[in-house]
């Protein structure tokens, strides 16, 4: 095969025979997703603007006491458009244009609330281990560039923007934080989640820039639903989703900067088995392409020096609370994903599968608290 496979979901098209795709795709799938009529100005303007546009819809069972909780996301993947040597905020201002045309072209589509990947401004460059030019990125969550710019965007569209940037934080004497900024449809900032989790595997340096989040699981109520943001690398950590669920989130987005030869396989199985487990939608979104840097750093495993950290392979994809999901972006591609969901189903599955119910939470946070402990003894039981 010459060059990185496009998508699993043409490989399959075009090699499945049609009488067995329907049946391959509700086994892998959860079932065939519902295409959305996207307009046509909209699918011209991707075109135009060189990204794919794909649309889908998850159904919930009408109810008599509440009406469908119709809302739209939108998820948004991309490349960096300029070389990682160019300067500082001429790469910013290029990320922003981008991301300027792709959510012109998500409200065409009627989306409520778009999210962008992780450190959506920058190349994903923490692998160097260098400070400069890369912390020269971060910018403050309330009043930097990019959320003024986030929240230009709120207003004009009336849509609920995520804005995974790194942070910079004045109050306390300048660190750096993994952030996601959410601002409401009004355009006022909602609020901040910053990464809970932070990776010490393969030439993911990120400890080097930040620590672990101090902002908790929070949830935000917007007006199009109750959301929540587990960046990237949280999405390892199932009680990491269980407690953005617990505070009542509908839809968890994540966030994402990863590549293929670490967590792809890894990739269609977590957000989805999230979704899952907590009875809510989930949205992992994943940059595209590969990220050359003039310097050469090493992984600390006897290697050579290289200049990329590796392949980000998009696949960005929205799964349901029933398990099914729809197909993914392009492993290549920029894309806007658009998935139309009736937040009605989270209940309706909660109440058929209960896992909230059966939970048995107690006996965890019970147990968890001794195993914590420093002289904790496991419950083994030996002959
Ligand atoms: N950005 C980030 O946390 N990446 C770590 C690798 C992964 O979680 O797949």
């Amino acid at each position: 095969m010459a060059g990185e496979l496009e998508s699993l979901e043409s490989c399959l098209e075009r090699h499945i025979p049609p009488g067995e795709l329907a049946e391959v795709k509700r086994i892998l799938y959860g079932g065939e997703a519902r295409k959305l009529d996207l307009p046509t100005a909209a699918l011209s303007a991707a075109q135009e603007k060189d990204f794919e546009l794909q649309g889908y819809g998850f159904e919930a069972a009408p109810e008599q006491l509440r009406r469908p909780r119709i809302v739209r996301v939108g998820l948004i993947q991309n490349k960096i458009p300029l070389p990682t040597d160019t300067a500082v905020a001429v790469q910013v201002a290029a990320l922003h244009r981008r991301i300027e045309e792709m959510v012109g072209v998500a409200a065409m589509c009627g989306v409520n609330i778009v999210c962008f990947q992780e450190a959506w401004t920058m190349p994903f460059a923490f692998c160097t281990r260098e400070k400069l030019p890369w912390t020269e990125f971060a910018e403050s969550a309330e009043d930097g560039p990019t959320t003024k710019f986030c929240q230009e965007l709120a207003k004009k569209y009336n849509m609920v923007v995520v804005s995974p940037i790194l942070e910079r934080d004045e109050l306390h004497g300048g660190v750096l934080w993994n952030t996601a900024v959410v601002i409401s449809n009004s355009g006022a900032l909602l609020g901040k989640s910053r990464k809970n989790h932070i990776p010490r595997v393969g030439d993911f340096n990120e400890s080097t820039y930040y620590m672990e989040g101090n902002t908790g699981h929070p949830v935000f109520q917007t007006q199009f639903g109750a959301i929540a943001v587990n960046i990237c690398y949280g999405r390892h950590h199932p009680l990491n989703w269980l407690m953005y669920s617990m505070n009542g989130a509908e839809i968890i987005f994540n966030p994402s900067a990863t590549i293929g030869t670490l967590s792809e396989a890894l990739w269609p199985v977590e957000a989805r088995n999230a979704a899952i487990a907590n009875h809510c939608f989930t949205c992992p979104i994943n940059r595209v392409g590969t990220e050359y840097y003039k310097n050469a750093f090493t992984s600390g495993d006897g290697g050579k020096a290289h200049h990329e950290l590796g392949h980000f392979y998009g696949s960005s994809y929205v799964a349901a609370p029933d398990g099914s999901r729809t197909p993914g972006l392009s492993r290549t591609q920029d894309g806007l994903l658009v998935a139309e969901m009736d937040l009605n189903l989270c209940r309706q599955v909660s109440d058929k599968w209960n896992f909230k119910m059966t939970g048995r939470y107690e006996m965890y946070a019970e147990k968890l608290a001794e195993a914590i402990q420093p002289f904790f003894i496991p419950n083994i039981i030996k002959e």
